[in-house]
């Protein structure tokens, strides 16, 4: 399957021509790994309204917790939820923490709110294409925040613009909400039926999206048929009481989220995932499950392994484990698969490391840190010539000789995305006197590219479509390089996992080619 057009970022979602999209950042020649998704959070005080508790302030915690999934723009909408049809929007370009300043928070009091962190797929990043989006309908504002990326958004246009309606992005999450005003079939002119109008989007494109959708007084959160994005549930109990035992009825707000992790910055209770398919409503009156779609049949949820892998922050819980205790056992199953002699484990900051923890512990190698990062240092940091771009990534990173001098070292990372951070850390390390250098990655080859919302270079730029491990280890200057395998990986997200076996399923498309729906360009 060839890759779609160039539009936009990548191009599944996109329909309008490159020239249309200009904003569209292109991932220079010092650029590194897999960039982001987006990130979600939603939020709605129970009890009395006005509440006293300060939602929009919750919704920017939440999302400030979130922001390595995004970094490009964010924007929180909130409602008081007195059907007044006025929402509160602020959205903006750059870091949370520059976008939300003490007069935008507070024009965004109300009882109920829902927050993004983008980072853009299918449409320029820019102000226009920030979310949530906010449409007005017959039936009063909506509001929406959508992770993922619609794998059909060109046939699901031509449909919308069929039924003689107008877009004004080419954003594919501005694209969901004038689907949702579609009527759906049998329900013409009827009530907003909210709940009809997404199980009718359900069925109007397979994925890959977890949404939250903003009514007037309450929040929809609804993930796609595979679970390909993740969604949970979460509750802020009254301080001092035993999440243990505390109802749900007592409950002080009920949170929603692409990752749990934001719950711990706003003291909230992990509750459970939004299940693939799965439309849950949050009220003043609690949460309640409105519906599971079904998946045609024989079909498992394909919800991307690269959350595992890479993209979620380690202390977020997936099928009842944390991430970081996926990445250890994948560092785990890595010595399993390919041992070597060595006299010292590391690993290349930040996610490499928990793997490490895991190869150390079961290799029973010591592990120690021989590498600083810079964490000032940012995926847009200014290339200003070539000669300090090819510096680009020695420049956030400092090898801690002492550690290293003398030294065969196992060198652990989670990926290897287009090659650029592994051969400058190589030789950062043996200039710091390393004896040995031998490269171990907790995933597999990166081979295809994503259409499901992460932003994976062409196949040219996927170094492993280029050099098998042997001669990348040649090209790289390591003294051998080997990846995890597919089913090593697998193993080791299943390891931990609470969920039953039938009940789950990965997205591997990126590594092994075959995706989770027939694709049709
Ligand atoms: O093969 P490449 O294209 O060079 O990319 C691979 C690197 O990019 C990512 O790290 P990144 O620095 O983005 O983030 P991290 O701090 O979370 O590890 C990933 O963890 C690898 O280290
Ligand atoms: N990374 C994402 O999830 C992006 C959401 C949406 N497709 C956008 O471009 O805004
Ligand atoms: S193709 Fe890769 S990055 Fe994309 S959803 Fe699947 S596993 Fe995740
Ligand atoms: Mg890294």
């Amino acid at each position: 399957m060839e890759q779609p057009s160039e539009y936009g970022k990548r191009g599944a979602g996109a329909v309008l021509p490159p020239e249309l999209d200009q904003e569209v950042a292109s991932a220079g020649a010092g650029a590194t790994g897999l960039t982001h998704e987006c990130g979600l959070f939603g939020c709605v005080a129970t009890g009395e309204w006005p509440t006293q508790m300060d939602v929009a302030q919750v919704v920017c915690l939440g999302l400030i917790a979130l922001q390595h999934r995004g970094q490009e723009s964010a924007g929180i909408a909130t409602s008081d939820g007195s059907g007044r049809q006025n929402f509160n929007v602020h959205k903006g370009m750059g870091l949370i923490s520059t976008i939300f300043n003490n007069d935008a928070m507070e024009k965004l009091r109300g009882n109920l709110g829902i927050g993004h962190t983008r980072y853009s797929t299918a449409a320029s990043s820019s102000l226009v294409n920030c979310q949530p989006f906010l449409v007005h309908t017959a039936y009063g504002p909506l509001s929406l925040a959508h992770n993922g990326e619609l794998v059909n958004a060109g046939d699901l246009r031509s449909q919308v613009y069929d039924r003689g309606v107008g877009l004004s992005t080419h954003s594919d999450s501005e694209l969901i909400t004038q689907t949702l005003c579609l009527d759906p079939p049998g329900g013409k002119g009827c009530r907003p039926d909210w709940p009809a109008r997404i199980r009718h989007l359900m069925a109007l494109t397979p994925l890959a999206y977890s949404l939250l959708i903003m009514d007037n007084d309450r929040i929809y959160g609804v993930r796609d048929l595979y679970g390909n994005r993740p969604l949970c549930l979460g509750r802020v109990i009254p301080e001092g009481s035993d999440p243990l035992t505390c109802p749900d009825a007592d409950a002080e707000a009920w949170v929603i989220s692409s990752e749990s992790c934001s719950f711990q910055s706003i003291g909230a209770r992990y509750v459970r995932e939004v299940l693939p398919g799965e439309i849950v409503e949050l009220s003043r009156d609690g949460v309640k499950s409105l519906a599971t779609v079904e998946r045609p049949a024989g079909q498992l949820p394909a919800f991307c392994i690269f959350e595992f892998v890479y993209f979620s922050r380690p202390d977020t819980v997936y099928e009842g484990q944390t991430v970081y205790s996926v990445r250890k056992e994948s560092g785990r199953m890595l010595w399993r698969e390919s041992p070597v002699e060595a006299d010292v484990v590391s690993s290349v900051p930040e996610s490499g490391t928990a793997a490490a923890f895991g190869f150390a512990r079961e290799s029973g190698l010591p592990f120690r840190e021989v590498l600083c990062k810079n964490r000032y240092v940012g995926r847009t940091f200014i290339q200003p010539n070539t000669r300090l771009r090819k510096l680009g990534v020695a420049m956030k990173f400092g090898a801690l000789s002492e550690e290293v001098a003398g030294k065969r070292l196992v060198l652990i990372d989670d990926s290897i995305v287009r090659g650029n951070t592994v051969g400058p850390i190589i030789k950062l390390l043996r200039d710091a006197g390393a004896r040995e250098v031998h490269i171990r990655i907790a995933s597999p080859p990166l081979k295809y590219p994503c259409y499901m919302g992460i932003n994976i270079p062409t196949r040219e730029e996927l170094v492993a479509n280029r050099l098998d491990s042997e001669r990348l280890a040649a090209h790289v200057g390591a003294d051998s390089l080997a990846y995890l395998s597919v089913e090593g990986l697998v193993q080791a997200v299943r390891h931990g996992a609470k969920t039953k076996e039938e009940d789950s399923g990965y997205c591997t498309a990126c590594l092994t080619g075959k995706y989770p729906v027939e694709l049709k360009w």
